[in-house]
């Protein structure tokens, strides 16, 4: 297996010895087969993910170039918010470098299904480690689009309860923010999440069949450039796009509302690096 490298790890160690810039970076980089990108700053009660933007923004664009110049054949994990825009910032940024491969780029969005499945087994009296529940879309607001339809096992809610399960899951990370009260946000459920999220990236780099994860990637499923869907992972990262799936009328009209603001989110970052570079 692998090196995972781990940039908050190098830049807390950076804050210790004093950051000397991309260069010392690129040397803990170098021969790793997944990196993940968790730094820069959280929210605080009040703010959305977008708030986080002017900030974050640069910080993953920065990280994704001493990426671009250590291990671009690696797999680039984007955990930093906001994720709708970061991952277009990413891909630029690759671009620009010429080493841009979509199957290669990923937003981590592991932790609104992780979410998912445990307000629908939670609400159900289901095993959480058994239920499987899609979400699709981007990674903030009305952009997450639990698919409660496609769940496995198959569940059934009241009109009423299926959208308040819905806004939960949209709302999970606001909620923690708020209850954390200016202490950051859902950093530890994060991590929980991204850890199942590398290990499945890392099992299909081994080999292992069948392996699918929903993720924020480059996608022609619909008008939006990049989009959640199931992905089914492979050697080279994205071996197939496995879609949509079908969608009752309530889930499409939740994908109609997201897309105004998903497409926003992903035209800013689009913007941001183009200028930028
Ligand atoms: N995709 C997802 O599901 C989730 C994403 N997040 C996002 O992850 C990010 C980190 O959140 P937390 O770990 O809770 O925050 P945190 O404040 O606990 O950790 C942030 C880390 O980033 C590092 N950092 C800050 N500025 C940096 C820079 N200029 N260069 C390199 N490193 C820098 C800090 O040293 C610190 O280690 C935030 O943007 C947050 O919104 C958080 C939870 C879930
Ligand atoms: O809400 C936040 O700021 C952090 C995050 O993305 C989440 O918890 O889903």
């Amino acid at each position: 297996m692998g090196v995972a490298a781990d940039l908050s790890h190098v830049a807390s160690r950076a804050e210790v010895t004093g950051y000397e810039g991309p260069d010392k970076l690129e040397d803990c980089l170098k021969d790793s087969q997944v990196v993940v990108i968790p730094a820069g700053v959280p929210r605080k009660p009040g703010m959305t993910r977008d708030d986080l933007f002017n900030t974050n923004a640069g910080i993953v664009a920065d990280l994704t170039s001493a990426f671009a110049t250590a291990c671009h054949k690696a797999m680039l994990c984007i955990v930093t918010n906001p994720v709708n825009s970061t991952v277009p910032i990413a891909a630029e940024v690759l671009k620009r470098r010429g080493v841009y491969d979509p199957r290669r780029l990923f937003g981590v969005t592991t932790l609104d299904i992780v979410r998912a499945n445990t307000f629908v087994a939670e609400a159900k009296g289901l095993d959480v480690n058994k239920v499987s529940v899609p979400v699709i879309g981007g990674h903030s607001g009305v952009t997450i689009i639990p698919v409660i339809s496609q769940a496995v096992p198959g569940v059934s809610f009241k009109t009423a309860d299926r959208e308040a399960i819905t806004r939960r899951i949209q709302n999970a990370g606001t909620e923690v923010v708020e209850a954390k009260a200016g202490a950051g946000s859902a950093t530890l459920s994060m991590a929980f999440a991204a850890e199942r999220f590398v290990v499945s990236v890392l099992s299909a780099i081994d080999g292992k069949r069948a392996v699918i994860e929903c993720a924020f990637v480059e996608s022609t499923v619909t008008e939006a450039p990049y989009f959640s869907t199931p992905i089914l992972l492979g050697r080279d990262g994205v071996e197939e796009n496995l879609g949509l799936g079908s969608l009752l009328d309530y889930e499409a009209k939740l994908l109609q509302s997201a897309m105004p603001e998903l497409l926003a989110n992903i035209d800013k970052g689009v913007k941001f690096a183009k200028e930028r570079y």
